[in-house]
Protein backbone atom coordinates (compact mmCIF):
# COMPACT_ATOMS: atom_id res chain seq x y z
CA UNK A 1 0.00 0.00 0.00
CA UNK A 2 1.35 3.41 -0.79
CA UNK A 3 1.90 5.86 1.71
CA UNK A 4 1.43 9.39 1.71
CA UNK A 5 2.49 10.59 4.89
CA UNK A 6 6.19 11.18 6.24
CA UNK A 7 6.36 7.78 9.00
CA UNK A 8 7.55 8.85 12.18
CA UNK A 9 9.69 6.49 14.12
CA UNK A 10 9.59 7.38 17.85
CA UNK A 11 11.48 5.84 21.07
CA UNK A 12 10.28 6.19 24.11
CA UNK A 13 12.97 5.04 26.86
CA UNK A 14 10.72 5.23 29.92
CA UNK A 15 12.55 5.30 32.65
CA UNK A 16 15.32 3.73 31.08
CA UNK A 17 19.28 5.61 30.37
CA UNK A 18 21.84 7.49 32.49
CA UNK A 19 25.06 9.23 30.96
CA UNK A 20 26.42 6.43 29.72
CA UNK A 21 23.58 5.90 27.44
CA UNK A 22 24.14 8.68 25.32
CA UNK A 23 26.26 6.71 23.30
CA UNK A 24 23.15 4.95 22.29
CA UNK A 25 22.15 8.33 20.83
CA UNK A 26 24.90 9.19 18.93
CA UNK A 27 24.43 5.70 17.30
CA UNK A 28 20.87 6.50 16.67
CA UNK A 29 22.17 9.47 14.93
CA UNK A 30 24.49 8.58 12.94
CA UNK A 31 22.47 5.53 11.70
CA UNK A 32 19.00 7.68 11.72
CA UNK A 33 21.02 10.02 9.05
CA UNK A 34 22.00 6.89 7.09
CA UNK A 35 18.37 6.25 6.80
CA UNK A 36 17.69 9.02 5.14
CA UNK A 37 14.75 12.18 5.11
CA UNK A 38 12.30 9.84 4.19
CA UNK A 39 11.70 8.69 7.78
CA UNK A 40 11.46 11.14 10.71
CA UNK A 41 13.19 9.48 13.96
CA UNK A 42 12.22 10.85 17.17
CA UNK A 43 13.86 9.77 20.57
CA UNK A 44 12.20 10.51 23.68
CA UNK A 45 14.81 9.99 26.45
CA UNK A 46 14.15 10.54 30.58
CA UNK A 47 14.02 14.42 31.46
CA UNK A 48 17.50 13.99 33.08
CA UNK A 49 19.42 13.19 29.07
CA UNK A 50 16.98 15.65 26.92
CA UNK A 51 19.51 18.33 26.78
CA UNK A 52 22.72 16.62 26.55
CA UNK A 53 20.18 14.22 23.87
CA UNK A 54 19.24 17.48 22.06
CA UNK A 55 22.89 18.48 21.84
CA UNK A 56 24.12 15.26 20.32
CA UNK A 57 21.58 15.26 17.66
CA UNK A 58 21.66 19.16 16.71
CA UNK A 59 21.55 19.64 13.25
CA UNK A 60 21.21 16.30 12.08
CA UNK A 61 17.26 15.83 11.46
CA UNK A 62 16.87 13.57 14.62
CA UNK A 63 14.38 15.47 16.91
CA UNK A 64 13.93 14.61 20.58
CA UNK A 65 11.00 14.90 22.68
CA UNK A 66 9.63 14.37 26.34
CA UNK A 67 7.30 11.74 28.04
CA UNK A 68 5.16 13.64 29.86
CA UNK A 69 4.51 16.99 31.18
CA UNK A 70 2.79 19.51 33.27
CA UNK A 71 -0.48 21.53 31.48
CA UNK A 72 1.11 24.60 32.89
CA UNK A 73 3.75 26.95 31.73
CA UNK A 74 5.33 27.72 35.13
CA UNK A 75 4.62 27.99 38.64
CA UNK A 76 4.60 25.67 42.33
CA UNK A 77 4.51 22.24 41.32
CA UNK A 78 7.35 20.74 42.83
CA UNK A 79 8.88 17.92 41.01
CA UNK A 80 7.33 18.78 37.31
CA UNK A 81 8.73 19.89 34.25
CA UNK A 82 7.08 23.04 32.06
CA UNK A 83 6.43 22.82 28.76
CA UNK A 84 8.73 25.94 27.57
CA UNK A 85 11.61 23.76 29.88
CA UNK A 86 11.30 20.62 27.30
CA UNK A 87 11.65 23.09 24.36
CA UNK A 88 14.10 25.35 26.30
CA UNK A 89 15.81 21.71 26.16
CA UNK A 90 16.30 21.20 22.52
CA UNK A 91 12.89 19.51 22.59
CA UNK A 92 10.18 19.27 19.84
CA UNK A 93 7.94 16.56 20.85
CA UNK A 94 6.21 15.47 23.93
CA UNK A 95 4.67 11.88 24.53
CA UNK A 96 1.05 12.63 26.46
CA UNK A 97 -1.38 9.98 27.61
CA UNK A 98 0.76 7.00 27.67
CA UNK A 99 -1.24 4.33 29.41
CA UNK A 100 1.55 4.12 32.29
CA UNK A 101 0.81 7.96 33.16
CA UNK A 102 -2.85 7.08 32.33
CA UNK A 103 -3.06 3.96 34.61
CA UNK A 104 -0.12 4.45 37.26
CA UNK A 105 -0.36 8.06 37.56
CA UNK A 106 -4.47 8.61 37.40
CA UNK A 107 -3.76 10.77 34.97
CA UNK A 108 -7.42 12.17 33.39
CA UNK A 109 -8.28 12.68 29.92
CA UNK A 110 -9.45 16.32 30.86
CA UNK A 111 -5.71 16.36 31.89
CA UNK A 112 -4.10 15.34 28.75
CA UNK A 113 -6.64 17.62 27.12
CA UNK A 114 -4.77 20.74 29.09
CA UNK A 115 -1.10 19.50 28.88
CA UNK A 116 -2.01 18.99 24.95
CA UNK A 117 -3.41 22.71 25.23
CA UNK A 118 -0.01 23.88 26.92
CA UNK A 119 2.20 21.69 24.66
CA UNK A 120 0.84 23.32 21.58
CA UNK A 121 1.53 26.71 23.49
CA UNK A 122 4.91 26.00 23.37
CA UNK A 123 5.31 25.70 19.75
CA UNK A 124 5.90 21.52 21.24
CA UNK A 125 4.03 18.80 18.93
CA UNK A 126 1.73 15.59 21.29
CA UNK A 127 1.76 12.30 20.80
CA UNK A 128 -0.82 11.84 21.85
CA UNK A 129 -1.57 7.81 23.47
CA UNK A 130 -4.99 5.98 23.48
CA UNK A 131 -5.42 1.98 23.39
CA UNK A 132 -7.70 0.06 25.73
CA UNK A 133 -6.93 -3.03 28.00
CA UNK A 134 -6.80 -6.55 27.81
CA UNK A 135 -10.36 -6.76 29.29
CA UNK A 136 -12.03 -4.10 27.32
CA UNK A 137 -10.59 -5.36 24.05
CA UNK A 138 -12.19 -9.05 24.97
CA UNK A 139 -15.57 -7.15 25.85
CA UNK A 140 -15.78 -5.71 22.85
CA UNK A 141 -15.17 -2.02 24.50
CA UNK A 142 -12.31 -1.55 22.39
CA UNK A 143 -13.44 0.72 19.63
CA UNK A 144 -15.15 2.56 22.50
CA UNK A 145 -12.81 3.32 24.41
CA UNK A 146 -10.69 5.05 22.51
CA UNK A 147 -13.25 6.69 20.54
CA UNK A 148 -13.63 8.32 24.64
CA UNK A 149 -9.94 8.27 24.94
CA UNK A 150 -9.81 10.85 21.84
CA UNK A 151 -13.32 13.06 22.26
CA UNK A 152 -11.89 13.71 26.22
CA UNK A 153 -8.32 14.65 25.54
CA UNK A 154 -8.03 16.36 22.29
CA UNK A 155 -9.02 19.70 22.33
CA UNK A 156 -11.41 20.93 20.44
CA UNK A 157 -10.32 24.61 20.31
CA UNK A 158 -7.17 24.01 19.52
CA UNK A 159 -5.84 23.02 15.76
CA UNK A 160 -5.00 18.99 15.02
CA UNK A 161 -1.96 20.10 12.61
CA UNK A 162 0.94 18.72 13.84
CA UNK A 163 -0.98 16.20 16.80
CA UNK A 164 0.14 12.96 16.29
CA UNK A 165 -2.05 9.71 18.03
CA UNK A 166 -0.44 6.53 18.90
CA UNK A 167 -2.56 3.55 19.53
CA UNK A 168 -1.20 1.34 21.73
CA UNK A 169 -3.03 -1.53 23.29
CA UNK A 170 -1.71 -1.72 27.11
CA UNK A 171 -1.83 -5.85 26.65
CA UNK A 172 0.33 -5.24 24.03
CA UNK A 173 3.11 -2.94 25.67
CA UNK A 174 6.00 -4.62 26.84
CA UNK A 175 4.21 -7.82 26.48
CA UNK A 176 5.26 -9.18 23.00
CA UNK A 177 1.84 -9.46 22.18
CA UNK A 178 0.58 -7.45 18.84
CA UNK A 179 -2.77 -7.03 17.69
CA UNK A 180 -3.71 -8.97 14.48
CA UNK A 181 -3.34 -6.63 11.47
CA UNK A 182 -6.81 -6.70 10.72
CA UNK A 183 -7.21 -5.36 14.25
CA UNK A 184 -5.13 -2.56 14.22
CA UNK A 185 -6.31 -1.95 10.69
CA UNK A 186 -9.78 -1.24 12.12
CA UNK A 187 -8.61 0.95 14.95
CA UNK A 188 -6.58 3.15 12.97
CA UNK A 189 -9.52 3.60 10.68
CA UNK A 190 -11.85 4.20 13.24
CA UNK A 191 -9.63 6.92 14.52
CA UNK A 192 -8.87 8.61 11.44
CA UNK A 193 -12.78 8.41 10.68
CA UNK A 194 -13.40 9.82 14.06
CA UNK A 195 -10.65 12.38 13.51
CA UNK A 196 -12.21 13.60 10.31
CA UNK A 197 -15.68 14.04 11.67
CA UNK A 198 -14.36 16.91 14.45
CA UNK A 199 -11.67 18.15 12.23
CA UNK A 200 -13.26 17.80 8.25
CA UNK A 201 -10.26 17.86 5.58
CA UNK A 202 -7.72 17.96 8.20
CA UNK A 203 -7.87 13.86 9.60
CA UNK A 204 -5.40 12.85 6.74
CA UNK A 205 -2.90 15.15 7.79
CA UNK A 206 -2.52 13.56 11.08
CA UNK A 207 -0.20 10.43 11.93
CA UNK A 208 -1.30 7.63 13.32
CA UNK A 209 1.27 5.32 15.08
CA UNK A 210 0.71 2.42 16.47
CA UNK A 211 2.48 1.05 19.79
CA UNK A 212 3.30 -2.31 21.52
CA UNK A 213 5.84 -5.22 20.99
CA UNK A 214 7.16 -3.29 18.28
CA UNK A 215 10.35 -5.50 16.71
CA UNK A 216 12.92 -5.28 13.88
CA UNK A 217 11.33 -8.82 13.35
CA UNK A 218 7.27 -7.71 13.17
CA UNK A 219 8.08 -3.77 12.08
CA UNK A 220 7.55 -4.65 8.14
CA UNK A 221 4.48 -6.43 8.93
CA UNK A 222 3.22 -3.70 11.08
CA UNK A 223 4.10 -0.42 9.27
CA UNK A 224 2.64 -2.06 6.24
CA UNK A 225 -1.05 -1.72 7.58
CA UNK A 226 -3.63 0.38 5.99
CA UNK A 227 -3.42 4.05 8.31
CA UNK A 228 -0.32 3.03 10.03
CA UNK A 229 1.98 5.86 10.04
CA UNK A 230 4.60 5.10 11.81
CA UNK A 231 5.34 3.46 15.74
CA UNK A 232 6.06 4.44 18.71
CA UNK A 233 8.51 2.04 20.25
CA UNK A 234 9.32 1.10 24.08
CA UNK A 235 12.17 -1.54 24.80
CA UNK A 236 13.60 -2.12 21.33
CA UNK A 237 14.50 1.53 20.91
CA UNK A 238 17.08 1.19 23.62
CA UNK A 239 19.10 -0.38 21.50
CA UNK A 240 20.23 1.66 18.48
CA UNK A 241 20.86 -0.89 16.12
CA UNK A 242 16.98 -2.66 16.87
CA UNK A 243 15.33 0.91 16.72
CA UNK A 244 17.28 1.59 13.26
CA UNK A 245 16.14 -1.21 11.74
CA UNK A 246 12.52 -0.90 12.66
CA UNK A 247 12.80 2.87 10.91
CA UNK A 248 14.64 1.18 8.27
CA UNK A 249 11.29 -1.30 7.79
CA UNK A 250 9.14 1.65 6.90
CA UNK A 251 7.33 1.65 3.59
CA UNK A 252 8.91 4.48 1.80
O1 LIG B 1 5.67 3.91 24.36
C1 LIG B 1 5.98 2.78 23.99
C2 LIG B 1 5.14 1.65 24.28
O2 LIG B 1 4.74 1.61 25.60
C3 LIG B 1 5.58 0.34 23.71
O3 LIG B 1 6.54 -0.30 24.52
P1 LIG B 1 7.21 -1.66 23.99
O4 LIG B 1 7.71 -1.38 22.60
O5 LIG B 1 8.29 -1.95 24.96
O6 LIG B 1 6.12 -2.69 23.97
Amino acid sequence: MTKTLRPLIAGNWKMNGLRKDLDEIAAIRDGGVKVGGAVEIVVCPPFTLLAAAASLCEGSGIGIGGQDCHPEKKGAFTGDIAPPMLKDCGATYVILGHSERRLIHGESDALIRDKIKGVQAAGLAAILCVGETAEQRSTGQALAVVGEQLAGSIPRDVSIEGLVIAYEPVWAIGTGLTPTAEDIAEMHGFIRAKLEESWPGKAATVRLLYGGSVKPSNAAKLLAIANVDGALIGGASLIAADFLAIAAACPV
